[in-house]
C-alpha cells in the first residue's frame, strides 16, 4: 500500500516513523523547510515505546495517486493541505485525517466524496522539538479509524485493508465500527481539556489544586457531554469514566497540545475545537458558560497574535 503522509509534526511524524520503521511504503509530503531538514537529517522520534532514526522519502509536491493519504495538519492549514493532496487522491485513494475536532470531515467529504474519507482520531501526546525531532510524551499511541456511516470505499482498498497494514507497525491501531461516536467522544474530551487548560493556563494538576478547579472541570465536561447527547452521540460510560479520571486527578501534568501551542506563541485550533463546540451548544439551546469563557480567552489570545 502506497502511503502518503502530509506533515511531519507531532502526529504525522510519530505514525509516519512507526510505519516507515515497519518497512511500509511511506512518503512524506512536506513544505520546503521541513522537506530540506528531513532529507538532510532523517526522521527522528524519541519515545518510551522505542526510538526511531532513519531516512525517509520526502516530496514537496505529488503527481501520482497514493492508496492512502494520512492528513496530519492543524485545522487552520486544512485548505492548503487539501490543495496539496488533491493530485494524490485518485479513483481508489482513501484519506485518513488525524485532526482533532469534527468539522474537517464535512470539508473533506465535500472535496473528495464521503466514500474516500475515513474517520480518524488519535489518543497520543506528541510534539516537535526545536531541531525537528518528534517527542512522545507518554506511553499512549492509539490511532482509531473507520469508514464513516453509510460510506463505501470507491475501490479495493477499504478500512480493513488499512487495518492490515497498520497492524504491522509498532503502534496501537483500532479499526472502529463506530468512528463517528469515537470522534464525538474525543471531541468532548479535547474540548474540555483544551478549553480549560488554555483558559486557566495550567495543567490539570494545577487546576484541581485550586478551590473551584475540580468543580469547574466537571462543569466544563458536563457542558460538552450535553452537546454530544443533543447531537445523538451521548458519551458512553467508559469514555465518561476515563474523562472524569483524567480531569480530576490531583498532581496530574496532563494538558492539551493546544496549551503547548499557546505557550509557544503559535496559532491554535481554538475555533475548530472550542468554537465549534460552543456553536453546537448554542444551536442546541444549551447553556455553555465554561465554553464561552474558554472561547473568549482563546479569541483574545488569537487577536493579540494577529495584531
Ligand atoms: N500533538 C498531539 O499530541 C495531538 C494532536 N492531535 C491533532 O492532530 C492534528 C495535527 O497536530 P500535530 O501533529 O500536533 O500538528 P503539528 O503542528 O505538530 O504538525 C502539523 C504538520 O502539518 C504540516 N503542514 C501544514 N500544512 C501543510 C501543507 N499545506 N503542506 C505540507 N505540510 C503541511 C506542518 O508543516 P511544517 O513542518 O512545515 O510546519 C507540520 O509538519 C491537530 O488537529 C491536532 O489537534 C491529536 C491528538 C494528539
Ligand atoms: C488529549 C490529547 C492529548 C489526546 O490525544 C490530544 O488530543 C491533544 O492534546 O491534542
Amino acid at each position: 500500500m502506497r502511503i502518503l503522509i502530509l506533515g511531519v509534526g507531532g502526529t504525522g511524524g510519530y505514525y509516519g516513523a512507526r510505519l516507515a520503521a515497519a518497512g511500509c511504503d511511506v512518503t512524506f509530503l512536506l513544505r520546503p523547510g521541513s522537506a530540506q531538514r528531513i532529507a538532510r537529517d532523517g526522521l527522528k522520534l524519541t519515545s518510551v515505546r522505542g526510538d526511531v532514526h532513519m531516512p525517509v522519502q520526502v516530496v514537496t509536491q505529488v503527481e501520482q495517486p497514493a492508496d492512502l493519504v494520512i492528513l496530519s495538519c492543524k485545522s487552520y492549514d486544512l485548505e492548503a493541505a487539501i490543495a496539496a493532496i488533491t493530485p494524490a487522491v485518485g479513483a481508489h485513494t482513501l484519506v485518513l485525517p488525524l485532526l482533532n475536532g469534527l468539522r474537517h470531515l464535512e470539508r473533506l467529504n465535500q472535496a473528495f466524496g464521503r466514500g474516500r474519507v475515513l474517520g480518524g482520531m488519535c489518543n497520543i501526546s506528541v510534539g516537535r522539538s526545536a531541531d525537528g525531532a518528534i517527542e512522545h510524551y507518554n506511553r499512549y499511541d492509539e490511532l482509531r479509524f473507520g469508514a464513516q456511516p453509510e460510506a463505501k470505499a470507491p475501490g479495493p482498498i477499504d478500512a480493513s485493508a488499512v487495518a492490515e497494514v497498520f497492524k504491522s507497525a509498532h503502534f496501537l491501531s483500532v479499526l472502529s465500527s463506530d468512528i463517528e461516536q469515537d470522534m464525538w467522544e474525543k471531541f468532548v474530551f479535547i474540548t474540555t481539556l483544551a478549553g480549560m487548560t488554555c483558559a486557566l493556563r495550567s495543567d490539570i494538576g494545577g487546576i484541581v489544586a485550586t478551590a473551584p478547579g475540580d468543580q469547574l472541570m466537571r462543569d466544563a465536561l458536563a457542558e460538552c457531554q450535553a452537546v454530544a447527547a443533543a447531537n445523538g452521540h451521548a458519551v458512553r460510560p467508559l469514555a465518561h469514566k476515563l474523562a472524569m479520571r483524567a480531569f480530576t486527578e490531583k498532581g496530574s501534568t496532563f494538558a492539551a497540545s493546544m496549551l503547548r501551542d499557546l505557550q509557544a506563541g503559535h496559532c491554535t485550533e481554538a475555533e475548530h475545537i472550542v468554537g465549534d463546540m460552543a456553536q453546537c451548544a448554542a444551536a442546541a439551546g444549551l447553556p455553555h458558560p465554561c465554553l464561552r469563557m474558554a472561547l473568549c480567552h482563546l479569541q483574545v489570545y488569537e487577536h493579540a497574535l494577529a495584531a
